[in-house]
C-alpha cells in the first residue's frame, strides 16, 4: 500500500513544520540585555502556564490563531533589514522549534527566545531569556542553558524568590528584575533599591510600553 506523504495540519504542528502564530512584527526589543535593538518578533500561540498578570492573554488559546508553514514565517521575517529574530508567545517551548529555527538560521538570523522554561528546549537557539513563573516552574534544563534570567516582580516577596531560584543558573547567566506593568509605580522604586544593594542584578523595564510601540 502507498504511504500517505501529506500530513494533516495537526500533524504538521506536532512536527513543528507549521506553527500557530498570533502575530509577528518588526520592532525594537524593549526588555533585557538586547533592549534597543531592532528585532523581528514571532509570537507563537498556546500557553499552559496561566500567569494572572500576563500581558498577552489572547495568545493562550492556540486554536484561535492561524497556522503558518515555517517557510512562510521566515519569508515574512526576511522582508525587514534586521537579522535578530525573537521567538516568544504564548509559551514557545510548547512547540517543536527545530524546523523554524533551522530555516531562520539558513537565512542568517540570530535567534533569541523568551520563555517561562516550563517545557524542554527544542531547536537551535542563540540566546535564551528565562522568565520563571510560580504558576508552572521551569525545568532544570532551561535553568542550565539560560543566557538571561528575567524575573517579573509583582510584590516584594518575589525578590527573595528570585534570589533562591538564581542558584540553579549557570555562572555567566545575566540577572534581571522587571516590574510587573500594572504594579510599576509601587514596585519600581523597590527594584532600584534592590539593584543598588545587589549589584549582580540589573533593572529591566518594558521600555516599548513607555514609548508606545509594539
Ligand atoms: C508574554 S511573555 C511570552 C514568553 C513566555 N511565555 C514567558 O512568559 O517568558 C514575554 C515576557 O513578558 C513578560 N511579562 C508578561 N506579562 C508581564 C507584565 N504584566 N509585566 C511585566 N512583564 C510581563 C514575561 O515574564 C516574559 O518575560
Ligand atoms: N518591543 C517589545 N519587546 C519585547 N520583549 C519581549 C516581548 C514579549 O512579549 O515577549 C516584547 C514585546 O512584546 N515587545
Ligand atoms: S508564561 Fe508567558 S505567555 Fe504564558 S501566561 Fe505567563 S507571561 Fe503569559
Ligand atoms: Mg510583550
Amino acid at each position: 500500500m502507498v504511504k500517505h506523504l501529506e500530513y494533516t495540519t495537526k500533524e504538521r504542528v506536532q512536527l513543528g513544520l507549521s506553527l500557530p502564530v498570533m502575530e509577528a512584527f518588526y520592532t525594537i526589543q524593549g526588555e533585557g540585555a538586547y533592549t534597543g535593538q531592532a528585532a523581528y518578533f514571532i509570537r507563537l500561540a498556546g500557553c499552559d502556564v496561566g500567569c494572572v498578570w500576563c500581558d498577552v492573554k489572547e495568545s493562550w488559546e492556540q486554536d484561535k490563531h492561524p497556522v503558518l508553514a515555517v517557510e512562510e514565517i521566515v519569508q515574512n521575517a526576511k522582508k525587514y533589514p534586521g537579522r535578530l529574530a525573537i521567538i516568544t508567545g504564548g509559551e514557545p517551548l510548547m512547540h517543536d522549534l527545530g524546523p523554524l529555527t533551522q530555516k531562520l538560521k539558513e537565512e542568517g538570523f540570530h535567534i533569541n527566545i523568551e520563555t517561562s522554561g516550563a517545557h524542554p528546549l527544542s531547536g537551535e537557539l542563540d540566546y535564551i531569556t528565562l522568565s520563571p513563573k510560580k504558576f508552572k516552574q521551569p525545568v532544570d534544563e532551561v535553568y542550565a542553558q539560560a543566557s538571561e534570567f528575567k524575573v517579573v516582580v509583582y510584590n516584594k516577596a518575589d525578590l527573595k524568590w528570585a534570589i533562591e531560584l538564581s542558584e540553579k543558573l549557570s555562572e555567566n547567566c545575566k540577572l534581571y528584575i522587571q516590574p510587573e506593568w500594572s504594579k510599576r509605580a509601587k514596585i519600581t522604586p523597590l527594584l532600584v533599591e534592590f539593584v543598588k544593594s545587589n549589584p549582580e542584578w540589573q533593572l529591566s523595564l518594558q521600555t516599548h510600553k513607555y514609548i508606545d510601540i509594539p
